[in-house]
């Protein structure tokens, strides 16, 4: 039987048990089923109450306090421990059907999407590859207000790419808190990046370029290698022509519902929920006698 599952991703502060909570209430409103899992062992305050809670397992406070650990080492022995116990997961996911929605919300220590090999081994366990079965797919959350310049959207969208080749699933990215976007003009800018046009980025570096004063071209020139780091950079965006960012706006429920039919498409939701057409006749004849 397969099972579908949303792994909630991203930076600290994302927005990433907001949106767990705003997937929640959409999905109790159109009467679908989903199953809630807290691995942030940090967590503290929920709105729903997990279905399944990491910290039933190992706190990250008790980590801390009993082997003196900082909070990012910490983070990574409860992950490691977790990877000891996995039928801590099995048992509470393994009788779920396939009309759950299971929503993980996740930690935002970065450190877990970039180098450290845990998230894969526990993606691998969780996924299709794995004994749970579950068609999984990533929803990575980037803070809107943060990206609305340049620098800081490459910054976001190289971590999101460092997530998407790391875990090997399907990704959904994501610019949260949209709400906070007041004015036109980032609202523009924004509008810019989550379709990204890299030509049109590198069109920006190079009209800088062109419409600079003497004065300003000295300081281009000294700092040409940034400029031409930044070219790569997006080329490198370019080249995988799969980062592109969905905008969502929590108070909106058609925002929310949006970013869902994408979490949908992504795990072929709906296509598992369709009643099996009988082949022919003959199985219509054997499925009635
Ligand atoms: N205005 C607005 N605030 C938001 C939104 N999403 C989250 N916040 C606020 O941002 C802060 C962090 O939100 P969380 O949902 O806890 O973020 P998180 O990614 O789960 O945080 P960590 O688990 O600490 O990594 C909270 O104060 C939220 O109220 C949003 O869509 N709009």
């Amino acid at each position: 039987m397969s099972k579908f599952g949303v792994l909630v991703m991203g930076p600290a502060g994302a927005g990433k048990t907001t949106f767990s909570n705003s997937l929640i209430q959409h999905l109790q409103s159109t009467r679908r089923s989903c199953f809630y899992v807290n691995l942030d062992p940090a967590a503290e305050n929920f709105t729903y109450q997990p279905d399944l809670d990491i910290r039933e397992l190992i706190t990250l406070e008790d980590v801390m306090e009993e082997l003196g650990l900082g909070p990012n080492g910490g983070l990574i022995y409860c992950f490691e421990f977790l990877l000891q116990n996995l039928e801590f997961l099995t048992e509470a996911l393994d009788p779920l059907s396939e009309e759950y929605l299971i929503i993980f919300d996740m930690p935002g220590q970065i450190e877990l999407y970039t180098h450290i090999p845990l998230l894969p081994s526990l993606t691998q366990f969780l996924s299709r590859q794995g004994p749970l079965n579950i068609n999984l797919c990533a929803a990575y959350l980037l803070e809107s207000t943060f990206v609305v310049d340049k620098a800081k959207f490459f910054a976001g969208t190289l971590s999101a790419m460092s997530a998407m080749l790391m875990l090997e699933i399907p990704h959904v990215n994501i610019l949260s808190k949209m709400d906070q976007v007041n004015d036109m003009v980032s609202r523009r800018e924004l509008r810019r990046f989550a379709n990204v046009d890299v030509q049109l980025l590198q069109k920006d570096e190079e009209d800088v370029a062109a419409s600079a004063n003497p004065m300003e071209k000295e300081a281009l020139m000294s700092g040409g290698s940034f400029n031409q780091l930044n070219r790569a950079v997006a080329q490198l965006i370019d080249d995988f022509s799969m980062v592109s960012f969905l905008q969502l706006d929590v108070s909106d429920e058609d925002s929310v519902a949006g970013v869902l039919s994408h979490i949908d498409d992504a795990i072929q939701y709906h296509e598992a929920q369709e009643p099996r057409e009988p082949k022919d006749e003959h199985e219509v004849n054997y499925e009635e006698s």
